[in-house]
């Protein structure tokens, strides 16, 4: 059978259409939020604590349903069923099951073939993220960026067109946190999938993104496009276009731009 891996890259745009939440209490997270993530492009999304990214991100994922306006995917998926595929930043890994039968999970709640099959689908993923070794490993018997791996080859099985990431890696250190933002761009190449990434970390942002919004107090203030061309490597980080554009996001997020 055609593996779900392998079948040709279908990605879809993210239209936030007007979109505002207002929780019981009067707290309004999401305010007239218009913005759209491009098709096969990377969306970074900025912001103080408390502005409301994670809440974005649920709506677009929807995992909470807007007081107002409207989330579409553009073309429209011909079923929803693993088509958006979410990363917490805790990896949120089934304790009783290997790292293949986490990785096969999706594939079973979307009836992708037998079992066979998906476990074939599920060892494809986990040699993408280098972890072919450990298929047979419980999450205790992971390290903290191999359970992250998982999760990232969990949340991809299914070729998603939209990938949502909410801060995956902020528990990591710094040198894990590239590597894993690496691996990620590397599976961008690969795959082409639109996704959207919360981080608080700048520089992050611009190393990952093809385009930074800015969130302050429930609105985008502004959506940037990033300069800098791809690949991108770790050397990025020291020229002056890297700097810059921090300086421009530093600005924005800071509201004196
Ligand atoms: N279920 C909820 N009920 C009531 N208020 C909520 C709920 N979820 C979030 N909020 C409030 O909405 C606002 C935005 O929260 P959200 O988690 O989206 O922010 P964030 O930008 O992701 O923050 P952080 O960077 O600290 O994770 C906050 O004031 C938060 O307290």
């Amino acid at each position: 059978m055609d593996s779900v891996v392998n079948s040709p890259a279908l990605a879809s745009a993210i239209r936030c259409d007007s979109l505002s939440i207002q929780y019981a209490g009067g707290v309004r997270a999401v305010d007239s939020v218009s913005l759209t993530a491009d098709a096969s492009k990377v969306l970074a999304l900025v912001g103080p604590s408390g502005c409301g990214k994670t809440t974005l991100l649920r709506l677009m994922a929807g995992l909470e349903k807007p007081t107002q306006g409207s989330v579409s995917m553009d073309p429209v998926a011909a079923g929803s069923r693993g088509e958006v595929a979410f990363v917490f930043q805790q990896p949120t890994l089934l304790p009783w099951r290997t790292a293949c039968q986490n990785v096969m999970l999706p594939l079973e709640l979307i009836g992708h073939g037998n079992r066979r099959d998906q476990r074939e689908v599920a060892m494809e993923m986990l040699a993408r993220v280098g972890l072919e070794d450990a298929s047979k490993r419980f999450p205790h018997q992971l390290s903290g960026g191999m359970k992250m791996r998982v999760s990232i080859a969990r949340a991809l099985v299914t070729r998603p067109r939209v990938l949502l990431l909410d801060e995956p890696f902020a528990a990591l250190d710094d040198m894990l946190r590239n590597q894993l933002g690496e691996l990620v761009m590397r599976l961008w190449d690969d795959h082409r999938f639109t996704a959207v990434m919360v981080t608080h970390n700048i520089a992050e942002a611009i190393g990952l993104s093809h385009q930074v919004a800015v969130m302050r107090s429930g609105r985008v203030t502004s959506v940037l496009d990033n300069p800098l061309s791809f690949p991108r490597s770790e050397s990025l980080r020291s020229t002056p276009e890297f700097g810059r554009f921090y300086g421009i996001v530093s600005a924005e997020l800071r509201g004196v731009s």
